[in-house]
């Protein structure tokens, strides 16, 4: 869907993207990775052009992306950056029907899409659609930013630490919503980040990058387990290493069938990581596995879970 061709990108004498060849799937979650100038904003702003690139060929959809209009490419690509850029003057509701009503969509198609993008992104069209930028906190400024990355339906979203400068609490519920609209739509994600975590928990495969090169292209499992160099341990960090592996697994990959005590119950679809944390803090060996109307389908035991991390 998106290929680079050997790209290459020069901010002066300063290299920022050095012959990078890269072919990203169809619908698949990539995250670029790397460290703090590594090259991973400008890599993703080639794509929808916002920087151009120098040599080499950024293709999408099989055509270089320069022989597109540049309207047409902005509208088959969604684009959420950190820094969110809405609209001070315009409501949340203008916000996000900019590129249908830059479309001319008919009126009623609009107020329906953003009606449908605010329950998507968990804020009540009723309280949220009239407000203004400055009335909304930031993780709702950040949604609002989301939704309408995704308003004209656009082929591929491209994020850019979209969650960057978020409690923890507001980024792990944003993460579980773009997990979940990746599940839900099957469209290709680019996001860029420089947390592992994230990486770990939201990517198909994530790309690592320094100095403008790729150091690594694999699954999340890949780059735990088989790590291309020593910058990339460091990186992912020498320790935990386990329990990030614990990170990419369902419990109900590990569940045995037999039925354990009546303590709190885990849910099947929590991470192995999740299920280990609660089983260290009820000081249990073994606690049940609930599906999500609560009833007991099996059991998660610690020796099972330090098998994966071992
Ligand atoms: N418009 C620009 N003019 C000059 N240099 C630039 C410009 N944009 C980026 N650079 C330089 O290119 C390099 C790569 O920048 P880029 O923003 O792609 O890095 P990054 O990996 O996204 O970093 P960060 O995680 O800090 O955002 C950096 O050294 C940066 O200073």
């Amino acid at each position: 869907m998106i290929e680079f061709e050997r790209v290459s990108k020069r901010f002066g004498d300063f290299l920022a993207v050095d012959e990078l060849s890269l072919r990203l799937a169809d619908g698949e979650f990539t995250v670029l990775i790397g460290r703090s100038g590594s090259g991973k904003s400008t890599t993703l702003k080639m794509i929808n052009r916002l920087v151009p690139h120098d040599s080499g060929r950024i293709l999408f959809a099989g055509k270089e992306i320069n022989h597109f209009r540049e309207e047409d490419l902005r509208r088959r690509m969604g684009y959420a950056i950190q820094s969110i850029g809405l609209f001070p003057h315009r409501t949340v509701a203008q916000n996000i029907a900019t590129v249908p009503a830059l479309l001319k969509w008919p009126k009623a198609r609009i107020a329906g899409r953003v009606d449908e993008l605010l329950h998507l992104l968990g804020l009540d069209p009723a309280a949220f659609a009239s407000r203004y930028p400055h009335q909304l906190s930031g993780g709702q400024q950040q949604r609002v930013g989301v939704a309408r990355a995704l308003a004209a339906d656009p082929e591929v979203l491209l994020m850019d630490e979209p969650f960057g400068a978020l409690d923890p609490v507001t980024r792990s519920a944003l993460q579980a919503e773009i997990a979940r609209i990746h599940q839900v739509s099957g469209k290709a994600i680019v996001l860029v980040t420089h947390d592992i975590d994230e990486a770990l928990l939201l990517a198909d495969r994530i790309v690592m990058l320094d100095r403008g090169r790729v150091v690594q292209d694999g699954t999340p499992r890949q780059i735990l387990l088989e790590p291309a160099s020593d910058a990339v341990t460091r990186f992912v960090g020498r320790t935990e290493v386990g329990l990030k592996l614990l990170g990419l697994d369902q419990v109900h990959s590990r569940m045995r069938a037999a039925t354990a005590g009546p303590a709190p119950g885990v849910s099947r679809t929590a991470t192995l990581r999740e299920a280990l944390s609660l089983l260290i803090a009820n000081h249990a060996e073994q606690l049940p596995v609930v599906d999500e109307h609560g009833q007991t389908v099996g059991s998660i035991h610690v020796a099972d879970l330090l098998d994966v991390a071992a």
